[in-house]
């Protein structure tokens, strides 16, 4: 498949290194600039499990695209929430009538802005649990195990979302089509609703959050925080479920992760995508008429801490 990933920081590095190891036709695209250089210099890099591997990667900056020559049949977005409308206004010339989307980013409402400038039938939808790091441009810390679920958004995409997860599946991307994607973006929010806003306050990652004594009892409180706005979307979240899903993290070989809200704040003073996360709860419960105390808490300790680093956008 011919597939580009716009954004290629920690996450878009693991699926563009995966994807062209599995034999697709793989094109970058990041606005980075130190990024963009080390890749064209060195290629995509990476420790993987302890193993530094690397692959040449056509790379391009947004406003290059249009040099990109041949048609793309797959675009896996792996931007900051933020940045999410200025690339998509940047990349046009790559969206044609044949070019699906693949979203797998933190957050919730990424479909309502690429709704914007793609049809609702070459949307796909969905979350990943993988995780990975940048600890210089163009090289990624990619560790522990993952999945992937995804779903179409329209009706007439399950065919080609079929094919994206084959293809996902033979890059070792354990992907899974859903039938119930917006559950999972739902259930993946209180995973980032607990853990990365909690791990980004505390300074800490997910093992060590996990380990203090007060937690759990908070942890539930949030979940139950985001079920309660949840129902006026028509989702029914299952708290246990969902509780015990975020306390396998915990234990498991992702527990030394610091969650990428941890990596954007404290390690490298950049703004959060908090606003997506607890802050979209807050939000929406405003909307509806649900307190949502803990969410408005984390939302503003975030934003409050954004201040204190001097936090920036890019
Ligand atoms: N990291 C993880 O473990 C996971 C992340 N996700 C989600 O995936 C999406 C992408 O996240 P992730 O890959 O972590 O994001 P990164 O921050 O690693 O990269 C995203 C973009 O940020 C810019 N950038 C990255 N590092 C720097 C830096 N040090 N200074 C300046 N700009 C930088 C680049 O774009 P530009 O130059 O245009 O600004 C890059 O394309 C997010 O929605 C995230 O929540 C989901 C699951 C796990
Ligand atoms: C759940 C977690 C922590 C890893 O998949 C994540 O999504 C992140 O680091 O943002």
């Amino acid at each position: 498949m011919r597939i580009a990933v716009v954004g290629v920081g920690a996450m878009g590095n693991r699926f563009g290194y995966a994807l062209s190891q599995a034999g697709n036709d793989v094109t970058l695209v990041d606005g980075w600039q130190p990024n963009v250089e080390a890749i064209r210099q060195n290629g995509l890099r990476a420790n993987l499990n302890g193993e530094e591997v690397q692959t040449p990667l056509p790379i391009y900056y947004p406003s290059e695209v249009n040099q990109i020559e041949e048609p793309v049949d797959l675009i896996v977005v792996f931007t900051k929430s933020y940045q999410l409308e200025e690339y998509f206004d940047q990349i046009k010339p790559l969206l044609t009538p044949q070019t699906y989307v693949l979203c797998l980013m933190n957050g919730m409402g990424h479909e309502n802005i690429l709704e914007k400038y793609v049809d609702q039938n070459l949307l796909l939808i969905g979350v990943t649990m993988f995780t990975a790091g940048l600890d210089k441009p163009g090289h990624a810390q990619l560790f522990g195990d993952g999945n992937v679920e995804i779903q179409n958004l329209g009706p007439k995409g399950e065919t080609f979302a079929k094919k994206v997860v084959e293809t996902l599946s033979q890059a070792k991307l354990n992907a899974k089509y859903s039938t119930s994607a917006r559950y999972s973006i739902w259930r993946k929010a209180c995973v980032n609703g607990t853990l990365n806003s909690l791990c980004s306050l505390l300074e800490c990652n997910m093992g060590e959050l996990g380990q203090t004594k007060e937690a759990k009892t908070y942890l539930k409180d949030i979940i139950a925080e985001f079920a309660a706005v949840a129902k006026h979307e028509n989702i029914v979240l299952d708290q246990d479920e969902v509780f015990h899903h975020i306390d396998e993290t915990f234990y498991g070989n992702i527990a030394n992760h610091y969650p990428s809200m941890y990596q954007d704040l404290v390690k490298n003073h950049r703004m959060t995508e908090i606003d997506f996360i607890n802050g979209a709860v807050w939000r929406r419960g405003q909307k509806y008429g649900v307190p949502t105390p803990e969410c408005r808490l984390l939302t503003q300790l975030i934003h409050s801490k954004e201040q204190l680093v001097g936090a920036k956008l890019d």
